[in-house]
């Protein structure tokens, strides 16, 4: 019987179907063959690397080939499965025998590997049989796996084996913010969680005995003198202690250890899906802002660890103490829950205030965090313009009004305290004293024992019974914190880059037909049933008047706005069907002002491409014409650039943009006014190098200035949205009379003469 896995259905048919058409002579092998069927880039792809993108594909997960790193030729089981994990699968690199192999039977494919390099999807086994069923990742689509008995495997296979799937963490990254999600996430640490409980349980238990002994003392040994009694309690008394000490110290170890893993994921999730959120999210609101939320989530992983764990393991101690505290006296433990009862009630009265007060808090620091945020991000304005006592005088009705905020909070939250406080301390001592009127009354003698043990006992249960009800008021603020971080975190994320999406072999030619696009809150289209082709290869310029929805084109074909009507084609794929990642990889995109992270010249150039080397960066950068300037400098592509790269200049920062953009050589390099800030020098140096540039790919130059389109092959020329014409520049010159303009107005000195302006226009090479 062929054992398929149980949801079959949902496999992909490269694994369902196929066969191992050479498991016995040629299994894999070093084929690259075109996958019928996937991607035209798995092509290039070795035989392993081909087997676990299916198997991944089969889990819902797209791995990316470029994410590979293997120090070997031939890729290891251990590289293969670190790939998967990168990606948030599970997975792990396992020695197995035939045996093992017989009980995969619906866990998903497991990949094996053969020992001449290749690879194969093992997909079921009949352990009555004695056989597997094992399909090529090169396998046809619509072919079957094939059964292979031990003998004929174990003449290619190495015994080595990669398993993998989906984990519940990465099923949980895409999850919105929630409490429901937090609590999954604390629930996921369940072992270390029930270690602690087991701790905190063993010691309320272990705090029983202290109070018990001392009742014993008073009733017993100091009744009747008990020398024995007194020596065995207090060896007892002993090892308590040392237990008690021992175990509290495991206790705090454990409660760090979960601590800091909860901090870790969480970081990990906030910072992974705040890079998904798109680009308008960012356009929409300030950094400080969005800071500020963020903040947040600190606040609640201090609740989880700190006041939420302590009050789940007071908890404990109050489950083991108050029957003790009934067996102990009836009458006294009534006292203890009536008080608790009491603090509880009072502190749910005050919680509607409080909220609303708190909400007026979050309201005043987010806007409070915002101007901190704009003021140094646009700090060079504000210099610039001496907009200094401005920005402070914003600055201080800010920290005023959240000054207020917070005093009022404060104020109304200090109530419950002040009225918890005497209940609390009734609960110590109004015990005492109901305690001391009943031991007067007392005949049998033990009541004094009793007392005592109850007093020493109410005390660990008053601090439970408080803290309980503080829980209360503490989640209303933590339940603000996480409204907070999910307006960030719950935003629509960009398409997942990992999972969604094809990823074509992407060639260069752009289709934009009857395309209507508007941005959210405008009323008029940014872009009005716009149609024009840029075929592969070519050099395609695109001018009009300012917010004629230039940069609206770059910024679809970016993926950025995916919200519009009608179709964008890249190379016949409609562009939302396209993997963002991926097209993201085939894009160079350069623009006016472009941002420099903290670091050398190289890591700027490489930008933290794995697998890229400074022969790399010095290529790039030579074809951007920035080398030269490079070399010149004193510690070349060492050189080190602050964070917005003030030790350049702006010609030299877009040339080192360009060679950026140009490292991973884009299919489609565009320039959104990439040239229009610099001076005339750097802007014939930067021009000068385009025609290099643009060998072997299809370039898009967005430009105010006609002078540097004049070599493209085609024009755009956009006039409010709409396509006013498109063709090369002395065709545009003739018969489009707002190009005409544009270029009489941008070339007035040349007195009438047609030709290129001698001062501006450079000489392409
Ligand atoms: N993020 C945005 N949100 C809302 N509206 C936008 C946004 N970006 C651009 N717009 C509007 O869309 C229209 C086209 O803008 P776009 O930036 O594409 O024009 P442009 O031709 O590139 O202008 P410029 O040459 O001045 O850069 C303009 O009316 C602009 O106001």
């Amino acid at each position: 019987m062929v054992n398929v896995p149980a949801n079959a259905e949902n496999q992909p048919d490269s694994i369902r179907a196929g066969a191992v058409e050479a498991a016995a002579g040629q299994p894999g092998g070093q084929n690259t063959a075109r996958v019928p069927g996937g991607p035209a880039e798995l092509d290039q792809v070795g035989p392993r690397l081909k087997a676990v993108l299916q198997a991944a594909r089969y889990h819902g997960v797209e791995l990316d080939p470029a994410e590979f790193r293997s120090a070997t030729a031939v890729p290891t089981a251990a590289d293969l499965s670190e790939w998967a994990q990168n990606a948030g699968m599970w997975s792990r690199a396992v020695r197995i025998r035939w045996s093992h192999l017989l009980r995969f039977q619906d866990a998903g494919p497991v990949v094996l590997l053969f020992s001449d390099g290749g690879a194969g999807l093992l997909t079921g086994a009949s352990a009555e049989r004695n056989i597997v069923f094992l399909k090529s990742a090169d396998a046809p689509e619509d072919g079957e796996a094939i059964a292979v008995d031990e003998l004929r495997l174990s003449q290619v296979w190495t015994g080595d084996a990669v398993m993998l799937r989906a984990t519940r963490s990465q099923v949980a990254a895409d999850a919105p913010f929630t409490l429901h999600w937090l609590t999954q996430l604390v629930r996921l640490e369940s072992r270390p969680l029930r270690d602690i409980a087991i701790a905190s349980f063993t010691l309320s238990v272990l705090t029983i005995l202290p109070p018990l002994i001392v009742m014993t003392l008073v009733n017993k040994v100091l009744q009747f003198n008990s020398i024995s009694t007194l020596v065995l309690l207090s060896a007892i008394i002993a090892v308590v202690f040392a237990y008690e000490t021992l175990l509290g110290h495991a206790r705090r170890l454990i409660i760090n250890v979960v601590g800091a893993r909860l901090d870790t994921k969480l970081q990990l999730h906030v910072f992974s899906r705040l890079l998904r959120l798109p680009l308008d999210y960012f356009e929409r609101h300030p950094a400080g802002e969005t800071m500020y939320h963020l903040a947040q989530v600190y606040r609640i992983r201090e609740f989880l660890t700190g006041k939420l764990l302590s009050t789940f393991l007071d908890l404990i101690t109050l489950c083991v103490l108050l029957p003790v505290m009934f067996y102990i006296n009836a009458t006294l433990a009534w006292v203890v829950v009536a008080c608790g009862v009491v603090i509880l009630l009072i502190i749910l009265a005050f919680l509607k205030p409080l909220r609303r007060r708190y909400q007026r808090v979050v309201e005043a620091e987010t806007w409070k965090s915002a101007a901190i945020g704009e003021t140094v991000v646009g700090i060079k304005t504000v210099k610039a313009l001496g907009l200094e006592p401005q920005r402070k005088a914003l600055w201080d009705e800010r920290v005023a009004e959240a000054g207020k905020a917070r005093l009022a909070f404060g104020q109304l939250a200090s109530w419950p305290q002040t009225l918890v406080t005497p209940i609390e301390r009734l609960m110590v001592l109004g015990t005492m004293l109901i305690g001391a009127y009943l031991a007067m009354n007392d005949r049998s003698g033990y009541m004094v024992g009793s007392l005592f043990a109850f007093m020493m006992i109410s005390q660990r249960v008053a601090q439970p019974l408080v803290g309980l009800a503080r829980l209360v008021e503490d989640y209303e603020e933590v339940g603000a914190a996480i409204g907070e971080a999910a307006s960030v975190l719950n935003r629509p994320l960009e398409a997942s880059s990992n999972s969604i999406g094809l990823r074509p072999k992407l060639v260069g030619e752009v289709k934009f037909s009857d395309l209507t696009f508007s941005y959210i809150g405008t009323k008029t289209p940014a872009l009005d049933r716009i149609s024009f082709d840029i075929p592969a290869g070519s050099m395609f310029g695109i001018v009009g008047r300012s917010g004629s929805g230039k940069s609206t084109v770059a910024r679809l074909l970016q993926g950025i706005n995916r919200d519009y009507s009608g179709f964008l084609k890249l190379d016949g794929v409609d562009l939302k069907e396209i993997n963002l990642r991926h097209l993201r990889q085939g894009l160079g995109v350069v623009l006016q002002d472009n941002f420099l992270f903290r670091g050398s010249i190289r890591d700027n150039i490489i930008a933290g491409r794995p697998g890229l080397t400074l022969s790399d960066a010095m290529r790039a950068a030579h074809l951007a014409g920035a080398q030269e300037f490079i070399e010149r400098m004193p510690n070349g592509y060492d050189t080190y650039i602050e964070e917005g790269s003030p030790n350049l200049s702006g010609g030299q920062k877009q040339r080192l943009a360009i060679a950026r953009a140009l490292i991973h050589d884009p299919t489609i390099l565009i320039l959104d006014e990439a040239t229009s800030a610099l001076d005339p020098e750097s802007e014939a140096i930067v021009s000068a190098n385009l025609m290099r540039i643009a060998t072997g790919r299809t370039m898009i130059i967005v430009s105010h200035r006609l002078a540097s389109l004049t070599e493209c092959d085609q024009i755009l020329v956009m006039e409010q949205g709409k396509v006013l014409d498109v063709a090369p520049h002395a065709v545009l010159l003739e018969r489009c009379p707002l190009y005409r303009q544009l270029w009489a107005q941008q070339n007035r000195h040349l007195d009438g003469h047609q030709g290129r302006p001698v001062a501006v226009l450079p000489r392409l090479v």
